[in-house]
């Protein structure tokens, strides 16, 4: 079964189609890139997928629940995390804070639970801390975890960043434009953490990127938006090959 479907989806703002009668079905375990010029409707995609806005028209399912007009919270409650173009992350508190701020949202018990239940409670807790320790691992961000996020260089918050959204274990992670304003250094680290992402912890990456060579490289399928419309998808090879794709691209220079 699909992990995502998004069946026939329409974004208008005012006069304006973000998406039009947009189809995609995002395959189990695989990268899936879109790609697309600028204002080509990629980021109004993620945001129809995490919830942060809800079509116009059509539907999205992950499996077989319909998540349309799910909030952001019960997108990520669901397995779908989402690591964001502009940070979203706290710059006054340390990596470590700010990825056990981030688990909390997953927390099972409540306030009342803390306070009448304290075993479960520090159970769950010292669950939480051994999984965000696991991730630092896996992201090789042990010499930051102390140090506060907005003393930390654009490449390393753009991993912390990814590391927040991996902190929620989820089954599928939306990138968007994690490579954006990063060095040929830091993208490669990048590209490798997303790679191993997929393969090592098996989780369904959807990625917003701009940079095509990283997108032919990793990719397993790719979905072209233009104008809101998807005028080509495929394998990365089968997109390159694609006239209206080709014409698209060279539009833009
Ligand atoms: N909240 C909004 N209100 C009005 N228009 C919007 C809104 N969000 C997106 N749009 C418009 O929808 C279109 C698609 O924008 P979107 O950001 O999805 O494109 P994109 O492909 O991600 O672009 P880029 O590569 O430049 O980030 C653009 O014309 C944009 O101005």
């Amino acid at each position: 079964m699909a992990h995502l479907t998004v069946s026939d989806v329409t974004l208008s703002f005012g006069g304006l189609k973000a998406l039009s009668n947009v189809d995609m079905i995002i395959e189990p375990g695989l990268i899936t890139s879109i790609i697309g010029p600028n204002g080509a409707g990629k980021t109004s995609m993620l945001n129809c997928i995490s919830g942060f806005y809800h079509p116009t028209r059509g539907d999205i399912f992950y499996k077989d629940k319909k998540l349309t007009n799910s909030s952001p919270h019960q997108v990520s409650n669901m397995g779908i995390a989402r690591a964001f173009q502009n940070l979203e992350l706290f710059s006054g508190l340390s990596v470590l804070d700010n990825l056990l701020l981030a688990r909390h949202q997953n927390l099972k018990y409540s306030f009342l639970h803390a306070i009448f239940f304290y075993g479960k409670a520090s159970r769950i807790e010292a669950e939480n801390r051994a999984h965000v320790e696991t991730i630092i691992d896996f992201m090789e961000l042990e010499p930051y975890r102390k140090s506060l996020v907005g003393n930390l260089s654009y490449g390393v918050q753009k991993k912390v960043e990814v590391a927040r959204a991996l902190t929620l274990a989820p089954d599928i992670l939306l990138l968007d434009e994690p490579m954006a304003g990063m060095n040929q250094e830091e993208k490669e680290d990048i590209v490798r953490f997303v790679m191993d992402i997929q393969k090592e912890k098996e989780i369904t990456v959807v990625l917003v990127e701009h940079d095509l060579g990283v997108v032919m490289d990793i990719s397993d399928q790719i979905y072209v938006l233009d104008f809101g419309e998807v005028i080509g998808s495929g394998t990365p090879e089968e997109v390159a090959q694609n006239p209206k794709v080709i014409e698209a691209y060279i539009g833009e220079d």
